[in-house]
């Protein structure tokens, strides 16, 4: 018998404990847009989703689209700048970045959720007051912080088949603001309020990189401070590590920071023993098979 098959096979066979330890779990998958890439690569992203939902899991999508909005605000010729990974947000900016997220990239991955056979709904923080935000710095203008999550129709979604995609726009406690919320961020608060069992927040580089540019695969609260306060960790991966401790302190089990770019890296990370990029969790961290 051909080879390949053999192999298929086998690394079906090996799949099953992460099956059967993942059937009813949620998890939450944080889409970076640097890790959107081309057709090619949405479109095996949203195979994984589906293949996820197919065997019990529970997915949640969380997108951004950082360089979408980049494109649009030049495009407009409306300048964009960031504060430690955050984009300063004034109203022009706010009304660029509701429209291309909701509008745009939401609908690109509900989109390509349905080409690979799943079912897929859109939504933002509006919908159903899922996130409701306060400003978060003042020097950051229209920029969102979640003060009140109202899960309920992510429930509601799985309990119908359906795959949440969500976009990371929210109300104000006054329901006429518009928030832009960093995609990380709006990624993290959806984990800790559903109780994720696992965040993945896709990425453009192989996981969190220590002083020597390597990949550190298991990283604690502590050890993830320290790499922020000596400028290991800088720009858009403060969020994301922000993003993840907060998770884990409030109820996720674990939080895994990984490529986008790499081939079913939802699944390896999932449904291998071999993981993939850097989990950070509040327990000490155990030796590999990673997800007990
Ligand atoms: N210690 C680090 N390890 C890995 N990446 C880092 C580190 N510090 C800063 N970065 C940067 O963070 C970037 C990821 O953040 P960002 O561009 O906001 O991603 P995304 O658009 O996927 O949310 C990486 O491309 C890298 O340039
Ligand atoms: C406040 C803030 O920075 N919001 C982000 C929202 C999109 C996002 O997070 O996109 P990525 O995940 O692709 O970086 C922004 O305006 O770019």
């Amino acid at each position: 018998m051909n080879r390949d098959w053999i192999a298929t096979a086998k690394t079906l066979s090996e799949a099953l404990p992460y099956l059967q330890r993942y059937a009813g779990a949620i998890v939450v998958v944080k889409f970076g847009g640097n890790a959107m890439g081309d057709e090619k690569a949405m479109a095996e992203f949203a195979r994984d989703i589906v293949l996820m939902r197919q065997v019990g899991v529970n997915p949640v999508v969380v997108h951004g689209g950082g360089p979408m909005i980049n494109d649009l605000l030049k495009r407009l010729g409306i300048k964009s700048e960031f504060l430690n990974g955050k984009r300063i947000t004034d109203k022009a900016t706010v009304e660029v970045v509701e429209m291309v997220l909701t509008g745009l990239v939401n609908k690109r991955i509900v989109q390509a959720i349905m080409d690979e056979g799943g079912r897929a709904v859109g939504l933002s923080g509006k919908d159903d007051d899922l996130m409701v935000c306060v400003a978060d710095d003042p020097d950051l203008g229209f920029v969102g912080r979640p003060v009140e999550m109202n899960v309920q129709v992510l429930r509601d979604l799985f309990a119908a088949g359906i795959i949440p995609v969500v976009a990371p726009v929210a109300t104000g406690m006054n329901a006429n603001e518009t928030y832009n919320v960093n995609g990380d961020t709006a990624a993290g608060a959806i984990a800790a309020a559903l109780k994720a069992d696992r965040l993945l927040l896709l990425t453009d580089v192989p996981g969190v990189k220590n002083k020597d540019g390597e990949v550190v695969t298991q990283l604690s609260p502590e050890e993830v401070r320290a790499m922020i306060a000596d400028g290991t960790i800088s720009g858009g991966m403060i969020p994301k590590v922000e993003t993840a401790l907060q998770a884990v302190e409030n109820g996720v089990r674990a939080a895994v920071i990984l490529d986008g770019r790499q081939p079913n890296a939802c699944l390896l990370e999932l449904f291998t023993d071999h993981g993939a990029g850097s989990i950070i969790r509040s327990s000490p961290p155990r030796v590999r098979p990673r997800d007990q």
